[in-house]
């Protein structure tokens, strides 16, 4: 299986609309992949705050319409990274979709864990509280968005709904960038899965982003990764690797459930 991350530069020179038309292209570039990665609020930038009521838009929105037509022009899957999503009730989301290669949408997740603590995203936009898992031709996916990467239950919890491949756009930070290539390395070795992490590059809000993206297997091994600037990250992985992983190192089948709870 062929995956291209998509590590788009968001800066604050760049309009959205032209953004918006690049991303486009360069998703149309990537014919011959199987799933093209795009990264959190790329629209916007992660960090650029008060970009995100002005530019909110609906699950049928002018980047839907321009991801879809790219998406279905190159033939590929494609998870659109996620973009400021206007719900009917007016509360925003941190929303991801992903598109097949006809361009239909395939999946819709909203972001769990909101970051920013008492600022930014967690106070401007809701949260999401369904878990989300995509069957693809050759595996199949689990949802989640930058932050959520510290939470390991979520992972958990799409290991148990079937993911064997978490794909997880995010807009991080250089300055913890260690914490990135950290957790997408534990959230694969703890769950035996591919890990496809695509970050943004650039700098919004002044602050510089890690790029990065980078791509493990489900032993911890980090399969590519990318460098600081805008870059197309390509791989080739064989989704079938998780399933002999999980079988010759079973770990997973030792979990004691239930110690998330209170002690009685
Ligand atoms: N956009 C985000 O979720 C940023 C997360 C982050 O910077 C961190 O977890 O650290």
């Amino acid at each position: 299986m062929r995956a291209s991350l998509l590590q788009v530069a968001v800066n604050e020179g760049e309009s959205v609309e032209s953004r918006r038309r690049r991303v486009a292209g360069m998703v149309r570039e990537q014919a011959g992949a199987d799933l093209v990665v795009l990264p959190e609020l790329w629209t916007t930038g992660a960090f650029a705050y008060e970009g995100f009521g002005r530019e909110a838009e609906p699950l049928d929105g002018p980047t839907h319409e321009a991801l879809a037509e790219a998406a279905s022009d190159a033939g590929v899957w494609l998870h659109a990274g996620s973009v400021p999503e206007r719900a009917p009730d007016g509360t925003l989301y941190n929303t991801s979709l992903v598109l097949s290669p006809s361009g239909e949408t395939a999946a819709v997740y909203r972001k769990i864990h909101r970051f920013g603590f008492d600022k930014g995203e967690a106070v401007l936009m809701g949260a999401g509280d369904a878990l989300v898992t995509v069957r693809l031709p050759h595996t199949t996916l689990g949802l989640a968005t930058c932050y959520d990467l510290r939470f390991p239950e979520l992972f958990r919890g799409l290991v148990d709904a079937g993911a064997e491949t978490f794909v997880v756009p995010a807009g991080w930070p250089e300055r913890r960038r260690s914490h990135w290539t950290l957790l997408a390395r534990a959230r694969a070795v703890e769950n035996q899965a591919f890990v496809l992490a695509c970050g943004t590059a650039g700098t919004h809000a002044g602050i510089p982003q890690a790029g990065h993206s980078i791509v493990v297997d489900p032993w911890g091994e980090v399969l590519a990764e990318a460098g600081p600037g805008e870059q197309v990250l390509t791989v080739d992985f064989d989704p079938k690797t998780v399933a002999g992983t999980r079988e010759r190192f079973p770990a997973l089948k030792d979990r004691v459930l239930g110690l998330d709870r209170p002690h009685r």
